[in-house]
């Protein structure tokens, strides 16, 4: 299934406290974004990559794309305040009724494989997500105290790559839009309007690298499958 992939890459990094947006932070030799965007330029299910970006840093990306002789980013497309925002502003880009995958830059350990399964789950179902089950246990707090104890064989941590159609994902983004409502991922735009969502198991290294600890967990995952390299 060929789709397209709007790749949020907008964001400041901050938990990282880096002074720096995290994806130019090098992982071994190569910077985050560059293995993110390596994945994608490499399927050949992959139609076009659309970046989204601070318009700050475009001369960032243009050296780093033309430097790693990636060839599907088709256009840098700014980001907003919020990660919707910029993952909105990317899919508005997109004209054919085909599938898109929304992608976080700070993901760099997926596979085509996985792709592959998430792409067929969504074309059949509207809308899938990549997750992998729970293993700490998970509760409810408030002011300190703990309120609630979660069940946790119902609960999945939920990752990217996210497929949708993208008729459908434009008219959530809208709707939410509207709203003024503010979700953590996509797929729940698309859960408040009661839209199906499949979950697909993914891997629990498809981390997010979000704070310095991911670093070097990230520098592991590497140099245990150095198929991104
Ligand atoms: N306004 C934003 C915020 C985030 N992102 C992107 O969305 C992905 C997931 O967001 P996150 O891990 O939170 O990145 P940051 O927002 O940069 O991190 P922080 O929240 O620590 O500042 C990242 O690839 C990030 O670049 C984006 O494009 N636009
Ligand atoms: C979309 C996501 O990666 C799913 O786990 C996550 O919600 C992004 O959160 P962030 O705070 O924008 O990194």
């Amino acid at each position: 299934m060929f789709y397209e992939v709007v790749i949020p890459a907008a964001g400041q990094g901050k938990r990282m406290k880096a002074g720096k947006n995290k994806l130019f932070i090098e992982l071994i030799d190569t910077p985050i974004i560059v293995y993110t965007l390596q994945v994608f330029d490499r399927d050949p299910d992959c139609k076009r990559i659309i970046l989204t970006i601070n318009p700050e840093e475009e001369s960032i990306f243009t050296s780093l794309i033309e430097q790693y002789g990636i060839k599907k980013v088709t256009k840098l497309v700014p980001g907003g305040k919020e990660r919707q925002q910029s993952v909105f502003n990317g899919v508005k880009e997109i004209k054919e009724d085909g599938l898109v995958l929304v992608h976080d830059g700070a993901r760099p350990f997926i596979d085509h494989s996985l792709i592959k399964r998430l792409t067929e789950a969504a074309s059949s179902h509207g809308g899938a997500i990549v997750a992998v089950p729970v293993k700490d246990t998970i509760k409810k707090v408030k002011e300190n105290m703990v309120i609630e104890t979660v069940e946790r064989s119902s609960l999945w941590a939920v990752q990217t790559p996210q497929a949708f159609r993208v008729s459908i994902l434009k008219k959530a983004h809208e709707e939410a839009e509207k709203d003024d409502y503010l979700g953590t991922d996509d797929a729940s735009l698309l859960e408040r309007k009661g839209q199906p969502v499949v979950i697909i198991e993914g891997d629990y290294d498809n981390i997010k690298i979000t704070t310095q600890e991911d670093l070097y967990f990230a520098e592991a995952i590497l140099h245990k499958k150095p198929v991104w390299r």
